[in-house]
């Protein structure tokens, strides 16, 4: 996304940045695809592969929660991150797993590094919040 070095001085919040919600629903697919593909996590997801229509609410969730998070409007009507990985025990290592197929889907749609590590920092900040619930 280009922007007007005026428009960079006024605070562009991240959701501005990952171009609105359909910037947020294109890194959301790909991460979920990459996801079905990664053999490191790719099992937990497995279950929902005949599921369609609950992946497209996960999906929506998803997206209102990282639109949420990023300045964007809040729609979130899912569960808290505690709450919605309960009993999965996630690892460090799933973790970093998820978080490198929505960073490289971001490269893969050619996000700028700050739009990236924006993205990063926000996912650091909800690792202790998910992991071993
Ligand atoms: C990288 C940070 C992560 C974020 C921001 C995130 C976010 C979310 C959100 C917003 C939901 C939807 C909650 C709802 O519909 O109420 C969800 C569900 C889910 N997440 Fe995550 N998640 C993350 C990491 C992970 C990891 C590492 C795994 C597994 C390896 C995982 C597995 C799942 C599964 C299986 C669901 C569906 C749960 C269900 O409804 O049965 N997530 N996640």
């Amino acid at each position: 996304m280009s922007m007007s070095l005026a428009q960079e001085l006024n605070t562009v919040t991240l959701f501005e940045r990952l171009g609105g919600a359909a910037g947020v629903r294109r890194i959301v697919d790909g991460a979920i695809a990459a996801h079905m593909c990664n053999p490191i996590i790719r099992e937990r997801f497995i279950p929902y592969e005949d599921r369609p229509e609950y992946v497209e609410e996960v999906k929506k969730h998803t997206c209102d929660f990282f639109a949420a998070g990023s300045g964007g409007p809040d729609n979130y009507r899912g569960r808290s991150m505690a709450e919605a990985h309960r009993g999965m025990n996630i690892s460090a290592a799933e973790y970093e797993a998820a978080s490198n197929d929505i960073m490289n889907t971001m490269t893969a749609l050619k996000y700028d590094g700050t739009s990236r590590s924006m993205v990063h920092d926000v996912l650091r900040t909800l690792e202790s919040v998910i992991l071993h619930k």
